[in-house]
Parts: C-alpha cells; structure tokens; sequence
C-alpha cells in the first residue's frame, strides 16, 4: 500500500448533536431559521418529527449541500395534546419532554425498546421539581422512564440539580428549554461526563440569543427571554468522521474532512488527536482535517488513553487497535455501557470472537494486538459498533455484520462512502 499524492475528499454528513439543539432552539426562537446541511438520519428524523408532533412547522427545502429545513418558530413552549415518537433516539427523549412541559397541555413521549432501557430517572426528577407533572405513559414498567406522560402549565425555572453522572444530555435538555421558564434556572450538574457536548448546548443557545453564563463553581446560569430566530450551517459529524480517519490510518491512506476544522464545536474531533499517538499524520487546520496513514498501516500502540469526554469514538480506535504493535488501553468511558449497547462489552465481545485478546473493566478497556480471523460481528442495534467493525473489516476479509442497515441512525450511506473512499 503506497499513500497517494492527494487526500480522498470525505462526505461526511451534518453533526447530529448540532442538528438537534439547532431544531429545538429554532422551534423555540421569535421567527423563522433555516438550518442548511443539517444531518437527515433516523435520530433527527425522529427530532424533527417530534417537534412537529408538538406544532412546530419544519419545512425543507433543495439547498446547494443537500438539503435545508426551514423551522418555523413558534417563540414559546407547545400548547394542547400530542404525542412524541422517539425511536432510539436519546436526545430526542431528553431533549423533547422539557422542552413540552415550558408549554401547557399534556404531551406524551415513548420510543423503542432500546431507548425504553437507558437512563432517563434525573430528567423526570428535573422537571418534576420545575413544576410539572410526569405520569406513567401506557404500558410503563415499574419505576419510572419512557413510555411517559407530561401534564404542565409550565416550569417555574429557579434553583436545580441534575445528576449527570451517566449522562450529559439531561443537562443539555434542561438548559436549552431553560430561557422559555418562568424565572431564571441556576444549574448544578455533578458528576458530569461528556463534558464537551455541553460547550455544544452551550454555543448554540448563544447562537440563537440565550445567555447562559458559567460560574466559577460550576453553575449554570440561564436568563428568561426565549430565542431568537437565526439561520445555521450545521459541520459535518466528527463523530462520523473519526470511522474514515481511523480507516486512513490502518490503509496507510490520507482522507480529508472540509468544513471539520479547529473552529469545530464538537468535541469528538479530539479524535484525530488520539489517532497521532498511533503514528499517523493528523493536520487539523482552520477549515478542514487531514488524516494520513503511515509505516504501511502498521499503529503504535503501548499507550493508555481517557475518552471519557469524547466516549462515542472509543469503540473507533478499539477496532483499529488490533493492527498495533503493542496493546491499548482506554479508560474513562463506563457511561458507554448506558447508550444503544453496552458498548464495552459490545466491543470486547465481537473483539474475542474475532481472536483478538481482551480484557476490560466497569470502564476501562485493553486490546492486546494479535492475528485476527473472520466472524460475523453482532451490532446489537449499535450503529457505532457497525461502523467501527466496518473499519476493521478493511484490513480483515470475512467479517460480515448481522445488521448492516443499522447504519442509518446517524449515517445512512456509510457503507456506500467507506466502499466509495477506501474499497
Ligand atoms: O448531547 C449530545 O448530543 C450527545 C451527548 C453524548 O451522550 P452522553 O452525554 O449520554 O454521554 C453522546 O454520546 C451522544 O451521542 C450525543
Ligand atoms: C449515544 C449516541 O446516541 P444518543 O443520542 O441516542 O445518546 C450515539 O450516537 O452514539
């Protein structure tokens, strides 16, 4: 494998976290936004047609990079009945209900049965003690979660604690609905992970005129006033984008990302710097990110790495990791047991029946590098792990997935670009 001249030029499509809170806080500003390249896939699919299920008017239109949803403000919280489809997507359920109960009415949440089985316990807490009612939705199971209820005429704002130990997005939900309260919210987020997806919420609520303000012991401050309408280019996800970087690297080839660069929001690029402790060439410039594979696809291993800020990728570099030279370990990341898998043992398991050798922890990981041979690898409704696997695939003939079209939560035409870029 030689490296060419010129890097492949990836199509990686929108970040959904931006698109989300890009949706909800245009639902909620004075006018109409248009969101240009904003991610279409299964979870924002799902937010977009949640937030029309509350009453918002969300037209698209041809745009020059796909297309452009036109999000018609409606400059405060829902009013009357309604009924919110999740499907597997988290931040559809732990945005969407906070946003309802700023409004008056009852609005009910459900989703799959993946989404039924993650944490939702401090959002309930959250908006029960800003005021509103959660009831069990039909067919609830004992001790609270989706299916779910919300019966309000409003939230109060005020004083509050959000538990966020097992996740970020119930800080992030509370926040962006935080300016359609009653009074000012003062937050309080222990044991917060993900940390970076909270920069997002919180340069996007700038974006569109909210005004949170973080003291110097954490707290979140949030002023009352609403939104107001603005428009938005969404970058493309660095989530997605870490499968083609890690895809350079173990094929000894150089792909570039446009539009993904050092003014990125998302924290998920740090990514790229986690590949340059495996010897490949990372240049992330103002606009666009480069990686390079080199020493014919061979990685450096021997190191150990916390991506607890950054836990989507993990599985990235545990798949390439097999092609190193010395084992890796990747700690921080036990909230990754709680997303579409457990993404641990997801990751260790597929890893064994491959051949490699694995050992993990509550949240901890290592990859001892090792001849691999072929399996079928069980995604487990994982988009994620479909796609990481995928990477792996590259360098190891007969690894099939059992369900390939997972894909589509959040990159539909995954498999097309990775064959497109790297087949
Ligand atoms: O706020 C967001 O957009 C997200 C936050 C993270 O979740 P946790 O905060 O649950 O780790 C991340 O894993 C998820 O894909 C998207
Ligand atoms: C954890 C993820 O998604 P969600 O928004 O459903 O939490 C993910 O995309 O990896």
């Amino acid at each position: 494998m030689s490296t060419p001249a010129e890097p492949a030029l990836a199509r990686i499509p929108g970040s959904k976290s931006i698109t989300n809170r890009a949706l909800l806080l245009a639902a909620a500003a004075d006018g109409p936004s248009r969101l240009t390249a904003p991610l279409v896939s299964d979870d924002t699919v799902a937010f977009r047609d949640g937030l029309a299920a509350l009453g918002v008017e969300i037209t698209e239109q041809a745009g020059a990079d796909g297309v452009d949803w036109l999000v018609h403000g409606i400059g405060r919280g829902p009013r009357g009945r309604a009924g919110v489809w999740c499907a597997d997507a988290g931040t559809a359920a732990r945005f969407l209900p906070v946003f309802a109960a700023t409004g008056a009415g009852e609005f009910a949440f459900d989703a799959s049965e993946q989404l039924r089985a993650r944490p939702l316990r401090p959002l309930i807490e959250a908006i029960e003690a800003l005021g509103a009612q959660v009831l069990p939705g039909e067919g609830a199971a004992e001790g609270g979660g989706l299916p779910l209820r919300v019966r309000t005429a409003g939230l109060r704002g005020g004083e509050l604690v959000v538990d966020s130990s097992s996740s970020s997005q119930f800080l992030t939900g509370i926040l962006l609905s935080a300016p359609l309260m009653g009074r000012p919210l003062t937050v309080r987020a222990p044991g917060l992970v993900s940390r970076p997806y909270l920069d997002i919420t919180l340069a996007l609520m700038r974006h569109f005129g909210g005004d949170p303000a973080v003291g110097p012991d954490g707290r979140i401050r949030v002023a009352t006033g609403g939104y107001r309408a603005r428009d938005l280019r969404i970058e493309p996800d660095a989530s997605t984008a870490s499968y083609v970087f890690a895809a350079a690297a173990v094929t000894n080839r150089s792909v570039t990302v446009p539009g993904l660069g050092s003014g990125s929001l998302q924290g998920d690029l740090r990514f790229a710097e986690v590949l340059r402790l495996t010897g490949a060439q990372v240049e992330i410039g103002p606009d666009d990110t480069t990686v390079t594979g080199t020493g014919m696809g061979t990685l450096r291993g021997g190191f150990e790495v916390d991506m607890g800020d950054i836990s989507d990728t993990f599985m990235t570099l545990a798949a390439i990791a097999p092609f190193a030279d010395a084992p890796i370990t990747i700690r921080g990341i036990g909230h990754a047991r709680l997303k579409e898998s457990d993404r641990i043992a997801a990751t260790a398991t597929n890893l064994r029946a491959l051949g490699a050798e694995v050992t993990d922890g509550p949240d901890w990981i290592t990859i001892t590098p090792g001849p691999l041979r072929p399996a079928e690898i069980a995604c487990h409704c994982d988009h994620r792990i479909a796609m990481s696997f995928s990477v792996l695939g590259l360098r190891t003939p007969g690894i099939t997935l059992d369900d390939p079209a997972c894909v589509s939560k959040t990159f539909p035409q995954f498999h097309q670009e990775l064959a497109r870029l790297f087949g």
